[in-house]
């Protein structure tokens, strides 16, 4: 039997598209700009939470500005999933959701599941995602269908989520722990927990951790050739 269904979310609930294509470079447009604020090397001010952020980076990069801008590129052209630079990018990415530029185009069977799972007694539904929970809870909060116009009124789903979890507050997606801890903390054995992702190296973590767990497969995913686990292509093939 499965109480909690943990989502993933890039690749899972929405296209890998709209994170390389959209959020990735509308950070990026904004980053010099905010770089441009402030005067290097960096120095302490916990007033400032953005340089706050700026300052958790290497203690070499924040010494000039240049330098602090290729590091912080680099890590996005690499998609490097720094907790860091996923930080700041929740941060960045709020302008733009707030001044509606942006909305997160979700699988429609990806909010079909989370509506269905949610409102049974029975079930739970959270997210765990490289993307900082401030990220996750934005992405959630402006959402369209993905068949829906772009003009379409967004929906905030984050009413069906029971939990959030990060690099930060969880650990590393391929490290088996970090399944475990989440079991621990929404107080579940892992056997009840549905882990669902389009990452093979975090399907098998989770499995390791003692979660039931499927691949999800969808249009613009990397092709996998050994699954952990069976694939699914929507998430209208789950009976739970
Ligand atoms: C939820 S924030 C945008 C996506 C993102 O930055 C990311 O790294 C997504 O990784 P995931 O673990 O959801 O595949
Ligand atoms: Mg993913």
């Amino acid at each position: 039997m499965v109480s909690d269904i943990i989502l993933d979310i890039e690749g899972t609930i929405c296209p890998i598209s709209f994170v390389k294509d959209v959020l990735f470079p509308y950070f990026l447009r904004q980053l010099p700009a905010l770089l441009d604020q402030y005067q290097y090397p960096l120095l302490e001010d916990v007033s400032d939470p953005v340089k706050t952020i700026l300052l958790k980076f290497p203690r070499d990069k924040t010494a000039a500005r240049d330098s602090l801008y290729s590091h912080i590129k680099a890590l996005v052209d690499n998609d490097v999933k720094d907790p860091v630079l996923k930080e700041l990018q929740g941060l960045v990415w709020a302008k733009g959701y707030h001044e509606g530029t942006i909305k997160a185009p979700l699988y429609e069977d990806a909010i079909q599941g989370m509506y269905t799972w949610s409102t049974r007694k029975d079930k739970k539904v959270y997210i765990y995602s490289s993307g900082s929970v401030q990220a996750q809870k934005l992405l959630l909060q402006y959402v369209r269908g993905i068949n829906e116009p772009e003009a379409a009124p967004g929906k905030d789903l984050n009413g069906l989520v029971s939990g959030y979890f990060d690099t930060t507050n969880a650990g590393p997606k391929i490290q088996p722990t970090s399944y475990s801890k989440i079991a621990e903390t929404i107080n579940t054995s892992p056997d009840e927990c549905l882990f669902l992702s389009d990452n093979p190296k975090e399907v098998a973590a989770a499995l390791e951790a003692g979660m039931q767990s499927y691949l999800v497969v969808r249009p613009g995913n990397a092709p996998v050739e050994s699954a952990p686990a069976a694939k699914i292509s929507t998430f209208a093939q789950l009976d739970l």
